[in-house]
Formats: C-alpha cells, structure tokens, sequence
C-alpha cells in the first residue's frame, strides 16, 4: 500500500479515561468515514491510545482506514518482563504502529539509546512502523539541532541496520521545550530543521518521514507547506472539531504542493 502523502497523529498519553478514550475514537471513526483524503489514503490519520484500550480501539477503527498502534514496547521479544507488553502481541492486537522515545519516557523512565534502538529493531521484526520521537532539550539554532537529531537518528537504526531490518519508520521530530508549551516552535524553526532532517541518509530498506509534534494544532500544517510530512498532535487534537480542522487543512495544503 502507498504511504500517505500527509501523516496526521494523535497520541492521545495518559490524559483520557477509558470511555473518554473510546468516545473520543468514535468521532474520529466518523470523521475518517466521512473525509475523502483520508478514504483515499493521502491522508494517514493514526491514534495511539494507552495500552488497556488498544483492543476496543480496534473495533472502532475496523471499517475505517484509520491506523492505531501503541505509546510504547518492549525492547524485549518476551520472558520476564513485568509491565512491559511485547511488539508481538501488539501485532496480535492489530496495531500497526509502536511510539519509541518519546520525550516523557526518556525524562521519567530514564529510556536510553540502547533501549531505543532495541525497541525500533523490535517494532520492524513484527511489522510495526516505529514512531521514533527525537529533539533537542533546548532552543538553540537549527543547525544544531539537525546535527543532534542526525546522531540520535542513527544511534536509534543501529541495531535494526546491524539486524537488516526493513521497513518505514515515522521520524517525529519533537523539540522537547516545544512540547507541553502553549504555542508550537516558531515556523522557520521548524522549517529548516525539518528541510534537513528529511536528507538524512537511512539504511538500506528503512524509509523514514518526517512529521512535527510540539504544542501542534490548527493552523499549523498549512504554515509548515511542504517542509514536513505531518504532524504528531497532543492537546490540540483532544477536540475532535480541532482534529477535524487540521484534517480540512491537510486535505487544501495536499491539493496546494503536491
Ligand atoms: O505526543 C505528542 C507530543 O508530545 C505533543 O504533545 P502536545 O501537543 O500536547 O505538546
């Protein structure tokens, strides 16, 4: 199947109940239902909702073309492993993607490099897109930052390069002073780091898009034009009317550049 030509992501973290969870999939079943560029597939629209709900997530999602997957896996294939949940029965489950790295699981679980290169090779062996999470801790120039993003890029493949892994994997570049934040990075700064990161050379087999998260929500995809390939959404896709707006946004800036 071809890759969307715009990505539009929503993990939904820790901040919904269950019910809130699966009334809030169900307007956005409806929504992908009733939205040609999603039906079409040029729009890829995925949520990642908290582990528990991952099966009723499911259901909601059969009949739609919306993708769902989970926050987090296991570096590990399976065994003694408390807490953890494995890239396999993610697969079981139907998920299609896994998030990798995000900020807050560096920050609070003290995830490093190692981990997150097991858990990328993972995701790959069971045919789980990795939405790897990657940015810098502070605002400094944009230079700087592809640089970081490029080092933390390949120490992430390693372990799927040195497995021969292939796949796609979804680069959510996410500026962590960015993240959380009342507003998105500036539109510049986003620009030009994404602009660089979508050179970085991959290894052989593995495709990477690059999608923006930080504070994203309306108004943001059509400022960002062709610079990235989506955007990974927190809040400001909490109201489905929002989600639906940059959805709308998507569907003109596609029609717009590409
Ligand atoms: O996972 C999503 C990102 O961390 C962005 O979250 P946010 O938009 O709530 O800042």
């Amino acid at each position: 199947m071809a890759q969307p030509k715009v990505w539009l992501g929503v993990s939904l973290k820790m901040y919904f109940g269950y019910q809130q969870t699966l009334t809030w999939c169900r307007d956005v079943a409806a929504l992908a239902q009733r939205h040609p560029a999603i039906q079409q597939g040029d729009i890829g629209l995925f949520v990642l909702p908290a582990f528990p709900a991952i099966p009723a997530v499911a259901e909601i999602f059969a009949d739609t073309p919306v993708r769902f997957g989970a926050q987090d896996v296991c570096q590990a294939a399976n065994g003694a492993w408390t807490g953890e949940v494995s890239a396999s029965m993610l697969q079981e489950l139907r998920c299609s993607l896994a998030e990798i790295g995000h900020a807050e699981r560096r920050r609070h679980f003290h995830e490093d490099k190692n981990q997150i290169a097991a858990k990328v090779a993972m995701s790959l062996r069971h045919g789980l897109a990795p939405v790897l999470c990657i940015g810098e801790e502070q605002q400094g120039h944009p230079e700087q930052a592809i640089a970081l993003c490029a080092q933390q890029l390949a120490e992430a493949l390693a372990e799927a390069e040195h497995q021969g892994l292939q796949g796609s994997l979804l680069f959510a570049y996410e500026p962590q002073w960015a993240i959380g934040a009342p507003q998105p990075a500036p539109d510049s700064y986003i620009r030009a780091v994404c602009d660089g990161l979508r050179q970085l050379p991959t290894p052989q087999g593995i495709t990477l898009q690059v999608i923006y998260g930080g504070s994203a929500g309306p108004g943001l995809i059509q400022r960002l034009g062709g610079s990235v390939d989506g955007l990974f959404l927190g809040r400001f896709a909490h109201d489905p009317q929002a989600l639906a707006q940059i959805v709308d946004e998507a569907s003109v800036l596609l029609k717009e550049i590409r």
